[in-house]
């Protein structure tokens, strides 16, 4: 149920389960029912509009029309656009509905109790103007709850953009799975509560519409969690490298190394400048703390292939010293993630890094705020019109051979293949110093450990950042960044409940 499927992969999966035989009228039938079922519930007064569009989406809004009066309700419709005009299964719900029917207008919707917006849907194709826009307008000015089908109107399903103007809704009824737009910014903010429901599409219509979206979350890369294993060692359990940066700096390496114990590498070691070297030993216990110096140094340092997941960025510093580490790191066999200033070194002339990823195999996770995505990948945003978030870390990954996890409230993680993972678990107050470090030390201890059991960059960064947003969610308002790590355990104590695999 994980799968985020856009409008044209929507539609795609209603093609297929009609042309194996199921009406379209049955899935708008069962569709209708469901919105009905969610105004039921949210016991309004007895009477209901329901604003109708003039596709399919104003069809959901007949016939749940229909099946709200049958059960008393007192119903009325708006039709925005003409009647003559409704075709196939909308004009089919349309001719079953016997109740009243008024013309557009901002100011029919004086007297209802609850409104149904089923105005636009998956086939909202342009920015809203004129009388549609107005009678979004007034839905939102109505100010009584509002029950949007499948999409708030004026929401774009793929993208998560306000096309003009949206209607805010107290709760939203989608079928067969959610859409990006239910999670990205700042469509999830018009939703309210997002129920899926099944109108008849089977699960196996995802086969051919091979969805590459996913909403964050355990059913994506569960399988291949690195769950301790009774038979491994500390050594079995990778060793993160955190690079610190110099005397005044050290704390974001600090975070880093922190969060990457936690999230349960077997060993982190702070890669320190000499001149750093007594702070960070005086503030590390469990970390390991090591002098290194520069490029050539951690060269050397990474000679050893235990070292298997390298953190750079944090508190690090811009300019050529730290382009000449991260190039170092790349040429390294450890998984590698980068941060921070270790993006920002490469803001205005990225090609040498993306060459250095492209000319390795091991993982590359880059860890870009909306900030640094801007700087890195500034051709990429001023060249191509960038429709979302989704897109923008889609082609930043393409384009730089990363998996590059754009943060945010709806943090996306996307691959080079093409997958990408949408989170809606971060509450607002992991937006607080540092909690960026911690996420990055996360991603390389996932990134550690997951070797053996298959875990790839993807699954890493989308698995950190889940972990994240639960760690902050379980820690509560307050949060600051050193919290984070000292949460993580309740959040693995359920996590690992769920994954582990059944016993023989
Ligand atoms: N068989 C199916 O395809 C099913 C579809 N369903 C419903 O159908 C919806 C999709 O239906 P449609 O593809 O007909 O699309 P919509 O009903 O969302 O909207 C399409 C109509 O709106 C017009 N339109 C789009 N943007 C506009 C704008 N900015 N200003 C003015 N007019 C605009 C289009 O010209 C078209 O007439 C889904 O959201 C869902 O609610 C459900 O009934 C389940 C089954
Ligand atoms: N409004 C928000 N809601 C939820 N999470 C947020 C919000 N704003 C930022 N975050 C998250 O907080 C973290 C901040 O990281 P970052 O910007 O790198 O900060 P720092 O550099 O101080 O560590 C990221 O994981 C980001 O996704
Ligand atoms: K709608």
């Amino acid at each position: 149920m994980n799968e985020l499927l856009a409008p044209v992969e929507m539609s795609e999966a209603d093609r297929l389960t009609i042309a194996a035989g199921t009406p379209g009228l049955t899935l708008m039938e069962n569709a209708g029912a469901a919105v009905a079922e969610a105004t039921v519930a949210l016991a309004p007064g007895q009477r209901v509009t329901v604003v109708a569009g003039p596709g399919n989406n104003g069809g959901d809004g007949f016939v749940a029309a229909r099946l709200l009066a049958e059960r008393g309700y007192s119903v009325k419709v708006i039709l925005v656009g003409e009647a003559s005009r409704l075709k196939g299964d909308a004009r089919a719900a349309f001719d079953r509905w016997r109740g009243p029917v008024e013309a557009a207008a901002p100011e029919a919707l004086a007297a209802c109790d609850v409104i149904v917006d089923a105005l636009f849907g998956a086939g909202l194709d342009r920015p809203v103007e004129g009388l549609p826009r107005a009678m979004i307008e007034a839905i939102n000015a109505r100010g009584v709850p509002v029950v949007a089908v499948d999409l708030p109107s004026g929401i774009n399903g793929a993208t998560g953009a306000v096309m003009g103007a949206a209607v805010k809704a107290t709760r939203t009824v989608t079928f067969f799975r959610r859409k990006p737009g239910h999670l990205l910014l700042p469509g999830r903010l018009h939703c309210g509560p997002v129920a899926v429901v099944d109108i008849g599409i089977p699960a196996s219509v995802l086969a051919s519409v091979q969805p590459k979206t996913f909403a964050n979350g355990p059913a994506l890369w569960g399988l291949h969690f690195p769950l301790p294993r009774i038979e491994g060692h500390k050594y079995s359990r990778g060793h993160v490298v955190v690079v610190s940066g110099g005397l005044s700096t050290t704390g974001a390496a600090r975070l880093a190394a922190r969060g990457a114990l936690r999230a349960g590498a077997g060993l982190v070691t702070m890669a320190s400048p000499r001149e750093a070297l007594a702070i960070n030993a005086a503030g590390s216990l469990a970390v390991m703390v090591r002098p290194v110096d520069g490029a050539l140094e951690l060269a050397e340092f990474l000679t050893d292939h235990r070292r298997n997941a390298v953190v750079l960025g944090p508190g690090g510093g811009v300019g050529a010293a730290m382009r000449d580490q991260v190039l170092t790191a790349l040429g390294s066999e450890a998984a590698v993630v980068l941060d921070a200033d270790a993006l920002t070194s490469f803001a205005g002339e990225p090609e040498p890094l993306f060459a250095a990823i492209r000319a390795r195999s091991a993982a590359v996770v880059l860890t870009p705020h909306e900030g640094e995505f801007s700087r890195l990948f500034k051709l990429l945003y001023k060249d191509l019109k960038v429709k979302s978030k989704l897109e923008a870390a889609r082609m930043a990954a393409a384009a730089s051979g990363a998996v590059v996890l754009f943060k945010g409230p709806d943090t996306v993680v996307a691959a080079p293949d093409g997958r990408a993972s949408v989170s809606d678990n971060a509450p607002p107050y992991l937006a607080t110093a540092g909690s960026g470090d911690v996420l990055a030390g996360m991603i390389a201890g996932l990134l550690a450990q997951g070797q053996e059991f298959g875990m790839t960059g993807f699954e890493a960064a989308s698995a950190a950042a889940w972990l994240h947003g639960e760690a902050a969610a379980a820690f509560g308002p307050g949060l600051i960044a050193e919290d984070l790590p000292e949460a993580l355990p309740g959040v693995y104590r359920t996590l690992f409940a769920q994954v582990a695999p059944p016993p023989p």
